[in-house]
């Protein structure tokens, strides 16, 4: 489904993908890990088709995805449709005066059928229901990553692209949004540095560095169980410990 060949990008002149490659099929659930700043948003934002490689290639279902190619609006809707991103923040996602108006805004755009229907398929199934009439602003966090998620879902589309996002949850809606999403029958690649919870979102994972390179791809736990990975990675760090009258320094893997 997802194909990047020799990818750069740089901000300005800031790089912060470098050379990046891999193969993603369909229904695999990927994990892409980093430290903050390595280029995780950016390489979602560029399988979003929101910007583009300054080097390299972009693939979705063997298209070669260039700016260009997204401004033929039938491309453009088709795959607009299918690759949904989840952002980081939902206050930057929300925008309508309801939480229905919300959810129904990108099928509205895309002029799909059965919208009232699907709207309250998917506000049912994340359980904001009762919002529907009320104005997303006026949620909490958490209920406003609901709406956001509701508002992609209803696509139904085939990648789904999800920037840390249990980072507004609580343990609780952490819990079964794990399990909604093991339950999706979709393509899914969703960044986190919670090296708990990124067994749970996925079996690969795809990890990069300080210097926006790939510095692992594979499964995932094994990753994780490998402390000079974890430490090339920079996603271990050590600090003193005091057991009793014992002071001493061992390394330390956090959940931010
Ligand atoms: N629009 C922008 N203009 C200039 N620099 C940017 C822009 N967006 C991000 N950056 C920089 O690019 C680098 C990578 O940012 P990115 O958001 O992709 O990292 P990240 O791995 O998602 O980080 P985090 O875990 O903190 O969300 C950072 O140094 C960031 O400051």
């Amino acid at each position: 489904m997802i194909r990047i060949e020799n990818l750069s990008f740089s901000y300005e002149d800031k790089q912060v993908l470098k050379d990046i490659n891999f193969s993603i099929k369909e229904k695999e659930k990927v994990v892409l890990l980093g430290i903050n700043g390595s280029g995780k948003s950016t390489l979602l934002k560029i399988l979003n088709g929101l910007i583009f490689p300054d080097r390299g290639s972009y693939y979705f279902k063997d298209e070669l995805i260039t700016e260009k190619r997204l401004k033929d609006k039938e491309f453009a809707r088709k795959f607009r449709k299918s690759n949904v991103l989840l952002f980081q923040s939902p206050d930057s996602m929300i925008f309508n005066p309801t939480v229905y108006d919300e959810i129904a805004f990108g099928l509205r755009q895309l002029s799909q059928d059965g919208i009232d229907e699907k709207v309250r398929f998917w506000a049912d199934k994340l359980g904001i229901y009762r919002y529907l009439d009320r104005s997303p602003f006026e949620l909490s966090g958490g209920e406003k990553q609901k709406v956001c998620l509701a508002s992609i879902l209803v696509l139904e589309p085939e990648l789904l692209l999800l920037d840390e996002p249990t980072a507004n949850l609580d343990p609780r809606t952490t819990g079964w949004f794990i399990d909604f999403l093991s339950e999706l029958d979709t393509t899914v690649i969703t960044t986190t540095h919670n090296l708990s919870l990124a067994p749970e979102l996925g079996e690969r994972g795809i990890v990069l560095s300080e210097d926006h390179t790939v510095i692992y791809d594979g499964d995932i736990n094994s990753f994780i169980d490998n402390i000079d990975l974890l430490k090339k990675a920079n996603l271990v760090h050590t600090h003193y410990h005091r057991h009793g009258k014992l002071k001493h320094k061992h390394y330390h893997t956090h959940d931010f």
